[in-house]
């Protein structure tokens, strides 16, 4: 397992790289040119910029999460063609700087939707937190407004300009199926996989956050049997998984360990982080600690180890902890604590697996 932790960049983060790099075992940063609209070719210039910037410091930039993609490629629309040019462009040129692993989704307009930034938790923390009522027959303008606002820096995927003509991308979605998407997804994936497949480039699809179709927008990346037919959409090493157990594990019915053996040679990059679902279906982050949530983040990583893992992992999400003030979700406090949990959990099952080694050399 090779941890790794998100940075948003100089300037448009409160965690600075050289506390990244005092995070025991991580190894490198999970990055992205956040203000480069989706469907815009990187700059060369910018994309060196982050390079040394953790050179400096020591920490690899293997993990670009995400290179966002742009709705009319989501939609299909003609002028995907232009877009899909742009993407393949800048998948070309991150292979220059070594990069292994490109996240991104295929949820149409919104990224991951909560309707609470710091909801409190029992223990004084706050979190993000989902209420399923009130993402459903509401104006989603109203929700918009209220996490701009709150977001204080913007969240990844939550794009001001993606954001500015709301009505006039739910006008285009109007009457796009799940067999739309999954249609437009595979005409994307035919385009860009050969090409990451020659730039030693592993592509990690981010399931959908929540699981489910929200505003009455289509979503598809939301099971094990949706993940199954995505892999089968383009059968290549190079189109993998960015398994996500937050996002999945907010419907409970979800077996995220069933889904770590399946698809165990397909998952190059995964998000740990445990959620709380409640009876009505709205849930609320938690610390990483199993006991805390409703995921088995410890069955989790026992999972991942037995399939001996040598993927990337970071801790998604942390709580807002000891009055830290920093990005909805994006502290530095919780996401460290988390990391904590999860070698602490992984070194225990290394050493029983070193010790049997031990006894009965193979
Ligand atoms: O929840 C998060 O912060 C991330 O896991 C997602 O925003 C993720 O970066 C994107 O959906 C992947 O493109
Ligand atoms: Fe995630």
């Amino acid at each position: 397992m090779r941890m790794v932790f998100r940075w948003f960049g100089e300037g448009n983060d409160t965690v600075s790289l050289d506390q990244i790099r005092q995070i025991p075992g991580v190894e490198g940063i999970v990055w992205a040119l956040h203000d480069s609209p989706a469907g815009e070719e990187w700059p060369m210039d910018r994309i060196l910029n982050i390079r040394d910037q953790a050179d400096r410091v020591g920490l690899h930039l293997d993990v670009v999460e995400s290179v966002n993609v742009h709705e009319d490629i989501k939609l299909g629309l003609p002028t995907r063609d232009q877009y899909i040019s742009n993407y393949i462009r800048t998948i070309e040129k991150l292979a220059q700087v070594s990069v292994k692993v490109i996240c991104y989704n295929f949820m149409p307009v919104f990224d991951w939707v909560r309707t609470n930034l710091y909801k409190e938790l029992e223990d004084g923390s706050t979190a993000l937190f989902f209420e399923k009522a009130k993402t459903t027959d509401v104006d989603p303008s109203e929700l918009v407004r209220t996490i701009i606002n709150n977001g204080e820096l913007s969240m990844p995927g939550w794009e001001p300009e993606r954001l500015a003509h709301l009505a006039s991308l739910f006008e285009l979605y109007r009457g796009i199926t799940e067999d739309d998407l999954w249609r437009n997804l595979g005409y994307f994936l035919d385009a860009i996989i050969p090409v990451a497949e020659r730039n030693g480039i592993q592509m990690a699809i981010h399931p959908d956050d929540p699981p489910w179709p929200i505003f009455g927008l289509p979503r598809i990346m939301t099971s094990q049997a949706n993940l199954r037919r995505f892999l089968r959409l383009h059968d290549s090493p190079a189109n993998g998984i960015t398994l996500c157990s937050g996002s999945l594990g907010a419907n409970p019915n979800n077996d995220i360990l069933s889904m770590i053996h399946e698809f165990k040679d397909r998952i190059p990059f995964t998000h740990i982080r445990n959620v709380r679902v409640f009876d009505n279906g709205d849930f609320i982050e938690t610390s990483h600690r199993s006991q805390d949530g409703t995921v088995d983040i410890a069955g989790i990583v026992k999972a991942y180890h037995d399939e001996g893992f040598r993927g990337y992992c970071r801790p998604d999400h942390g709580r807002h902890i000891w009055g830290e003030k920093c990005r909805p979700g994006y502290g530095l406090y919780d996401r460290a604590l988390g990391i904590m949990y999860l070698w602490g959990a992984w070194d225990a099952l290394e050493r029983v697996r070193l010790q049997g080694e031990k006894r009965n050399p193979s």
